[in-house]
């Protein structure tokens, strides 16, 4: 589904990635982790189209999308969240779920807002859609109620909504658990499930190792901007040079996690 390969990215005098290389399957959840600095998020940027890298390609589906500017990423299937909440405070839940659509909808903005013909039929068919999602994200019954008055964990899932309502084939998730409690968490990683069953493709930048163990089918692991270690969970958990460098002392919890 995802293949990326041999990226750099530099920042002055520091190599953020450093010939980073690794594969995603389709239909999978799969990992991203690293100590903080370790190239997470500016890998996140490179593949959503948010940075562009020094060297490397990134290929969705085979096709080679390293230029394709961030604007038409949405078009090859690709939505992301981002690690800060960043939804619009002032509209309603469906109505920040229903601006994800917008890659999709073809309606004129002057037919949309005389609400006539294409712009009427496709405003109807937006909504509907926008209610099936928030169904399965579990918060049709809060759709109208403002977005400001949802719990954090809930906001993260309204962010989730929105992203898939472009009807992603990969979703890019950025700490999606950071910040919530352990019942939200638990709630986040049944709905990446059923997301996964569902057939998307799942990538999951996260700090939660507990949360990435259990859920995820492969894991990456970043260390300065290179990969070091890249496989199935169990693993990954023991490979020595991952112990040294990351996991310490929480890989004895890990262990008990898995
Ligand atoms: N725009 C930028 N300009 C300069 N340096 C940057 C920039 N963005 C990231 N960096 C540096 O690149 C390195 C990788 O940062 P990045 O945010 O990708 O790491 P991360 O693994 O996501 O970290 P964290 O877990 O703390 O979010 C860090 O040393 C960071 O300070």
């Amino acid at each position: 589904m995802l293949e990326v390969k041999n990226i750099s990215v530099r920042f002055g005098g520091l190599m953020a990635l450093n010939d980073a290389s690794f594969q995603v399957g389709r239909g999978t959840v799969h990992a991203l982790i690293g100590p903080n600095g370790a190239g997470k998020t500016t890998m996140f940027n490179v593949i959503s189209g948010v940075q562009r890298p020094d060297a490397g390609r990134i290929l969705v589906g085979g096709a080679d999308i390293t230029k394709l500017p961030l604007h038409r990423r949405a078009s090859c299937g690709m939505a992301r969240t981002f690690q800060n909440i960043r939804l619009f405070s002032g509209m309603n839940v469906i109505e920040n779920v229903m601006c994800g659509m917008h890659p999709t909808l073809f309606a004129n903005p002057v037919l949309s807002i005389l609400g006539i013909g294409k712009g009427r039929a496709e405003e109807r068919r937006c909504h509907g859609r926008c209610l099936e999602i928030l169904a399965l994200v579990g918060l049709a019954d809060v759709a109208y109620s403002p977005v400001t008055a949802l719990s954090y964990g809930h906001q993260r899932r309204v962010e989730i909504a929105r992203a898939l309502a472009s009807d992603p084939a990969l979703l890019l998730l950025d700490e999606p658990a950071a910040g919530m409690n352990p019942s939200e968490t638990r709630d986040l990683a049944r709905l990446l499930v059923t997301l996964r069953q569902g057939g998307l493709t799942l990538v999951v930048v996260e700090h939660d190792l507990h949360f990435v163990m259990k859920l995820s089918d492969k894991i990456t692991v970043l260390n300065f901007g290179r990969v070091l270690a890249d496989g199935a969970p169990l693993a990954v958990r023991n490979d020595p040079r991952v112990i040294d460098a990351y996991l310490g002392s929480s890989a004895a919890s890990m262990k008990e996690s898995a």
